[in-house]
């Protein structure tokens, strides 16, 4: 398993923490005084009390529990979000009720997890005309079902 080192600021019962040993997602914790209550349909961004140093070359993804979404209808709604290495501000999650029950979010709770990744970067040039290719203009289910 490839380790990145990613020093961070957070009280330590909000420390992210990989769930098993070779867990691909560290899990955020809603760091609330009391419970947010979401009804249907309705969103709220919770913060982790987490703030990292990631290091260059590599982002950080935030991506929804797959047990909050099966059992409640629970999603980040901008997922995957993107946590960029230069940001030093706190990790906040977008949640998004979808089911059909008021959820209630409480503190400590186990929100969503953080996915590292490599990154690459493009340098953008002008050009008149792109290379032909076999799939040209074609898209959007044009190959067929
Ligand atoms: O779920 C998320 C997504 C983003 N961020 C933080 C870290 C990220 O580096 C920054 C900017 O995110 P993004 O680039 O997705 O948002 P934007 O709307 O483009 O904002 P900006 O103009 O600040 O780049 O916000 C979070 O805390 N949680
Ligand atoms: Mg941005």
């Amino acid at each position: 398993m490839t380790k990145i080192i990613v020093h961070g600021t957070f009280d330590a019962q909000l420390m992210p923490q990989y769930a098993s040993a070779h867990a691909s997602g560290a899990d955020l914790h809603a760091d609330i005084a009391k419970p947010v209550i979401l009804p249907p349909g309705e969103r709220a961004m919770i913060p982790t009390g987490v703030r990292i140093q990631i290091p260059e070359g590599f982002e950080a993804q935030v991506r929804p529990r797959s047990g909050l979404a099966a059992r409640n209808g629970l999603t980040v709604l901008n997922t995957p979000g993107t946590i960029d290495c230069d940001y030093r501000g706190e990790i906040k999650i977008i949640l998004i009720n979808l089911g059909r029950e008021s959820f209630s979010v409480e503190p400590g709770m186990r929100i969503a997890q953080l996915v590292f990744a490599p990154v690459v970067q493009a340098e953008f040039i002008q050009i008149e005309e792109l290379e032909q290719s076999d799939r040209g203009h074609g898209g959007f289910g044009s190959t067929g079902i």
